[in-house]
């Protein structure tokens, strides 16, 4: 069945509408009647373009040849309508549709004409018949039939149809259409064919179903692309698309079946899909489609059950008639029976009808029924599914504009390095181009230099030959010079012995017995003139004694040399201090301090006690400067220097290091340090007398000697000597000093063995064949020193004072 037939049936079983009793048209004479009839038909056949004044004859042919009246044109090439709209329609044909025409309208009750008046009779009631046709159709119109109505094609033809003519018109049209197409040859399709350019096609098609399909058109146009969705996808049609199709109407006209087939293909593309997903687009139109199909549900429903009550209702009125012709079947028999078995017929047959309605009643309310779970089941899966998505796609789009945030932060930290990046590369560029330019004219500034460096490469090659030349020569020079150096070197210690020789040799012609002359300053207590006459260059001392007349009265003394008053702790050692380096020579030296108490001789010996570096006497001075000069030589010789200290006191001898004299305690010393410490021991050691004349003055001979051992580190030969360093005790007269006792002794010992000293001395400077050494302890200690003069360098006798060596 096809849409129209469809939606036909649908009309033809609405209610039982009542007459609404249409008049007869007024009289018009026949052209206005005429000119009316063809613009109403050219308003519905546009293409016939039918002339106003087209005569009687030429509307009568119009209407007959089946165009207006049977849906076909005229053709004058029957095989070719053939192949397009359908079979050829004979003239016995056109005049049975003309005929079904007729009886449609006389159910309508319209007035109306025969077969005859059409093709040669009356066209005044033909024009009169299609006349009330207009006005009928225009009436409803009116009544908003077709323009006032919804656009569902349904309920407008509810209501065009709204009085029992309209639905014995709509009979018509069902044994017209309907029952035509059953009884041609051709089938339902072709009578479609055939009845679709008919005035009632017309006036129904381009009024109602007409306004239909406009609706479809004006609204479902775009329904149309969901329905003829072929090879495509629901998720592929456009958003933009599926919400115009919702908000339109176009859904409101869609067949069932169609919106069916939406919702499957919907879900078997959902179905499809891996992960069972659908686009929310998609999701609302199905939701839509399924709304648009509850609503008809429950629209057939109400219909149905509208037909119900309709079916009742007939009953009731079938039951009521047949009482009534039962009660006048009991008058008259015959007549009874006859109506009364017309009537039972009739019962029969509406009896079986209703029956029949009611079976497809039923099979339409379990269909219904079974359709509406079927909606239910769909539904409610489509629900969960609805649900899931939307909750789906909520996180989706929470997820969305996390990541779109997450983008875009990353978009701008992009964009930002990408800025530094640009940034630094251009630096970068910048200095690699300042780079590139230093580097060239780095190349080629060494270029120019690596010309040069090659030039003067060349030049010192040749130099450097040159100097080889000259190293080598001067190499040979120098092996000749190193010849003479070392041929030197072997003569060196043949050089030095004879340089010491000439050096002690000097010493020997200065002499090697001096006397030198020290006058002691007044001290801080005495108050007394000097007698001091003159001191002279060459070591003359004039000095002046008032006690005597003339030439007694002035006295000059020689020595090697004189000290004032104001000399020196140094002056004093600057002249002895050659001697200490004999002594390292291998020779013996005695240096005596002879005077009498108080002269100076402890002074200029040893020093005043606690003395400063600038206060350090002879004995100080020599030891420091023998050591010094032993350091000195250290890489040649070796010397070990010991140092041993005794006193005389009343000719007896005694170690003031120990306490046993011949076995005098020789003490090893490395510095002037051990040597100071050795003599201070020895000074607390020695005796200390008081006399009238020096309170301190030293009652015994102190000898401090200092033994050197010498080894040549070359030969391996050895050197022995001794530096005797004498601080001898005071040589007052008995006396002058005007002492007593004991102390009258001391002096006398002390004179004694001074005198026996000075007679030593004297005989070895007369080179006498005795030396009376024996005389005083004094001069037995010193005769390995004195007596191996001339070996013994020199013996220098200091008088710290004028009475010095009384033989002078
Ligand atoms: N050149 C000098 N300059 C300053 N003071 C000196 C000098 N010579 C000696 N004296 C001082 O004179 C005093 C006597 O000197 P010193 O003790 O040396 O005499 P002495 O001859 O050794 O006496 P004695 O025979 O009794 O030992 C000391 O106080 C000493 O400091």
């Amino acid at each position: 069945m096809s849409k129209f037939e469809e939606e036909a049936n649908l009309n033809l079983e609405g209610e039982d509408c009542e007459s609404d009793g249409i008049g007869s048209m007024s009289a018009v004479d026949a052209s206005g009647k005429r000119r009316r009839v063809v613009e109403w038909l050219n308003s519905l056949f546009p293409s016939l373009n039918i002339p106003l004044e087209a005569s009687d004859e030429e509307l009568r042919a119009l209407l007959f040849d089946g165009t207006v009246l049977c849906g076909v044109e005229k053709r004058q090439d029957p095989s070719a309508l053939e192949n397009q709209r359908g079979a050829y329609i004979s003239f016995e044909q056109r005049r049975e549709k003309v005929r079904r025409f007729l009886s449609a309208v006389e159910g309508m009750g319209l007035p109306s004409f025969t077969v005859d008046d059409l093709e040669n009779g009356s066209i005044s009631a033909v024009l009169d018949c299609l006349l009330s046709l207009r006005d009928h159709f225009n009436s409803k119109l009116g009544e908003g039939g077709i323009h006032g109505t919804a656009n569902c094609g349904n309920k407008t033809r509810k209501k065009w149809f709204t009085s029992k003519d309209d639905r014995g018109a709509m009979d018509i049209c069902e044994g017209y259409l309907i029952r035509s197409g059953k009884n041609s040859p051709t089938g339902a399709e072709e009578n479609k064919n055939n009845y679709s350019e008919s005035i009632f096609h017309r006036v129904w098609h381009s009024s109602a179903v007409s306004e239909q399909t406009a609706s479809l058109r004006h609204g479902g146009h775009k329904f149309h692309e969901v329905f003829q969705l072929k090879h495509g996808r629901y998720s592929d049609i456009p958003a933009a698309k599926i919400s115009e199709i919702i908000k339109s109407n176009g859904l409101d006209n869609a067949p069932t079946q169609s919106l069916l087939s939406v919702i499957n293909r919907i879900l078997d593309e959902s179905i499809d899909r891996k992960n069972g997903e659908m686009p929310l687009r998609v999701a609302s139109l199905l939701r839509k489609v399924v709304q648009e199909i509850e609503r008809r549900i429950s629209t057939q429903t109400e219909h149905i059950r509208h037909q119900n009550d309709l079916i009742k209702a007939r009953e009731e009125k079938y039951q009521s008639r047949i009482r009534v012709l039962e009660t006048l079947a009991s008058g008259t028999n015959e007549e009874a029976q006859v109506k009364k078995t017309a009537i039972e017929e009739s019962k029969k047959q509406e009896e079986q009808q209703t029956l029949k309605l009611m079976k497809e009643k039923e099979n339409n309310d379990r269909m219904i029924l079974e359709f509406k779970q079927e909606l239910e089941a769909i539904n409610n899966t489509y629900e969960d599914h609805y649900r899931q998505l939307y909750a789906e796609a909520k996180q989706n789009e929470a997820r969305l504009q996390e990541r779109t945030k997450e983008a875009e932060f990353l978009l701008a930290e992009s964009s930002k390095r990408m800025n530094e990046l640009k940034a630094l590369s251009e630096f970068k560029f910048h200095n690699w181009t300042k780079k590139e330019n230093v580097f060239h004219n780095f190349i080629s500034f060494h270029l120019q230099s690596l010309k040069g460096l090659r030039t003067s490469s060349e030049s010192i090659k040749v130099e450097v030959n040159n100097s080889q030349r000259e190293w080598t020569e001067e190499l040979k020079s120098m092996e000749f010079r190193l010849k003479v150096l070392l041929d030197a070197a072997e003569n060196y210690q043949t050089i030095l012995a004879e340089n010491r020789k000439l050096y002690n040799e000097v010493q020997e012609l200065k002499g090697n017995i001096r006397v030198y002359c020290r006058l002691r300053p007044f001290l801080p207590s005495q108050f007394a003139k000097s007698t001091v006459d003159y001191i002279g260059d060459n070591g003359e001392l004039g000095l002046v004694n008032p006690s005597r007349q003339g030439k007694d009265s002035h006295r000059v003394f020689k020595f090697n040399k004189v000290f004032g008053q104001t000399a020196t702790q140094v002056q004093v050692f600057l002249d002895i201090q050659p001697l200490i380096r004999s002594v390292l020579d291998g020779y013996n030296v005695c240096i005596f301090a002879y005077g009498q108490t108080g002269s100076g001789k402890t002074y200029t010996m040893s020093g005043p006690d606690s003395p400063s570096e600038e206060e350090w006497g002879v004995n100080y001075r020599a030891l420091n400067d023998l050591f010094q000069i032993s350091q000195a030589r250290r890489n040649a010789y070796n010397y070990e220097v010991r140092v041993q200290m005794v006193e005389i006191y009343n000719e007896q001898i005694r170690d003031l290091l120990s306490d046993t004299v011949p076995d005098a305690r020789m003490v090893p010393v490395k510095s002037s340090n051990d040597v100071l410490a050795k003599m201070k021991l020895g000074q607390a050691n020695r005796a200390v007398g008081s006399t009238a004349l020096n309170e301190r003055s030293s009652r015994s001979h102190c000898i401090l000697t200092v033994h050197v051992r010498g080894e040549d580190l070359k030969i391996g030969s050895t050197s022995r000597a001794c530096l005797h360093l004498i601080d001898l005790a005071g040589s007052e007269r008995v006396d002058r000093s005007e002492v007593t006792g004991e102390r009258l002794k001391e002096a006398q010992y002390i004179n004694k063995s001074l005198s026996a000293l000075g007679d030593v001395i004297f005989a070895l400077s007369q080179k006498s064949a005795h030396v009376p050494y024996r005389n005083s302890k004094l001069t037995q200690i010193l005769q390995s020193s004195l007596g191996t003069f001339p070996n013994v360098h020199t013996i220098k006798v200091l008088s710290a004072t004028l009475h010095f060596l009384r033989r002078n």
